[in-house]
């Protein structure tokens, strides 16, 4: 234990941006060492970590090898950089880290200065005692499950957004109480809210009033995630949900990560692109819930036979594990729901070609062919 004490200590004193070895260690032990004892940080937060968990991670020998967070991330095929501090020469100071290759590794670096802004004003401790206070969470992969079965087409988890980097503003008079409430009576299983105010015009209090408005649906907190304290924070707002985007996180920040859902009674939707993100997901135990998302986000390009070419290669294992698909982007006919339900996905995450529509929850129907039964 002495040994991630240290590794501790030296994170937060240095590196106050640095989610690593991952954002998941560096949390976990300065709660712990600060004697946190509320029930969540208990259960949660360290604990639960057992000591061959910690000690045989392939990451954490090779962060303690003096392998940068970027290395480690690059070694599993992740391509978005950290903007943390340099610890070592190797990860360099020089002009290629001063311009974001592209727009999510921007979304990415915006996010650093964001979360440890909001930590600052709100420390972790005091969000775990905030998301002990917060409605019971719901269950977001059952809702699925039963529209699925009810509907025979995929779920839909029906997304409020204003606006999105590659479409700019979506919809310029935007109440997002009144799109939920059109979704849900429209047979929406869940809600997808964005919270990301500088990408896409959205905000945890949209998702919070959406939440204690008297919507029935699961609500998913679309958020870029880098750090333990987003989650914490999410499930305080209401959250039943939250995403993890499999192309910013390496391995042992999902593992923790999900660790922390479990244990606030969260779903974590992990989002995966391609090939690599895919298998790395597969090889990780207790995920329930993956989206394969359509949109390149390193360069918006929409593809919807991503999904079917990333899911004919893994039905078996898919099975096996009981693991739930969701498609996710570029949905706008019934011929796409079509499409992407035969590749085998039991779930759709549709955003824009609702909202850009008079009434979202109206455009349901066009969408699927069909009207959705409660
Ligand atoms: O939508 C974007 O421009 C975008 C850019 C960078 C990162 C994420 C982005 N979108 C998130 C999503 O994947 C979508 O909001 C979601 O899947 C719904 O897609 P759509 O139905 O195409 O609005």
């Amino acid at each position: 234990m002495e040994s991630l004490l240290a590794v501790s200590s030296v994170a937060t004193v240095f590196f106050p941006l640095r989610p690593s070895p991952s954002a998941a260690l560096r949390s976990a032990v300065p709660v712990a060492a600060r004697g946190v004892r509320c029930a969540a940080a208990k259960d949660s937060m360290f604990y639960e970590l057992t000591h061959d968990e910690i000690f045989n991670s392939a990451e954490v020998i090779q962060w303690e090898s003096g392998k940068s967070m970027n290395a480690i991330a690059a070694a599993q095929g992740i391509r978005i950089r950290r903007r943390c501090q340099p610890r070592y020469p190797s990860e360099g100071t020089g002009a290629d880290r001063a311009i974001p290759h592209n727009i999510l590794e921007q979304i990415i670096w915006d996010k650093e200065v964001e979360v440890s802004q909001r930590k600052a004003k709100k420390p972790l401790q005091k969000v775990i005692e905030s998301a002990e206070h917060a409605p019971p969470p719901r269950d977001f992969v059952g809702a699925l499950d039963t529209a699925h079965r009810r509907n025979e087409v995929p779920a839909l988890i029906a997304e409020v957004k204003k606006a999105s980097p590659s479409r700019g503003v979506l919809r310029d008079h935007f109440n997002p109480v009144e799109i939920a409430h059109t979704y849900e009576t429209n047979g929406a299983a869940c809600l997808s809210i964005l919270t990301d105010e500088k990408h896409f015009q959205g905000s945890f209090e949209n998702m919070e009033t959406v939440r204690n408005s008297g919507v029935k649906c699961p609500v998913l907190c679309k958020e870029f995630v880098i750090d333990v304290w987003q989650i914490y924070y999410a499930r305080s707002k209401g959250a039943d949900a939250i995403l993890l985007i499999a192309a910013v996180l390496p391995d042992l920040d999902i593992k923790y990560m999900l660790r922390i859902c479990r244990n606030l009674g969260m779903t974590a939707l992990i989002e995966v692109q391609d090939d690599r993100e895919f298998d790395r997901v597969l090889k990780i135990d207790g995920v329930q819930l993956i989206g394969i998302n359509n949109r390149n986000l390193e360069t918006f390009q929409v593809d919807t036979t991503n999904t079917k070419m990333l899911l004919e290669k893994r039905r078996d294992i898919i099975k096996k594990k009981g693991i739930l698909v969701v498609g996710e982007s570029g949905l706008f006919t019934p011929e796409d729901i079509t499409y992407v339900h035969n590749t085998g996905v039991s779930a759709v995450l549709v955003g824009e070609s609702l909202l850009t529509q008079d009434d979202p929850g109206q455009a349901i129907a066009g969408l699927f062919g069909k009207e959705l039964l409660h």
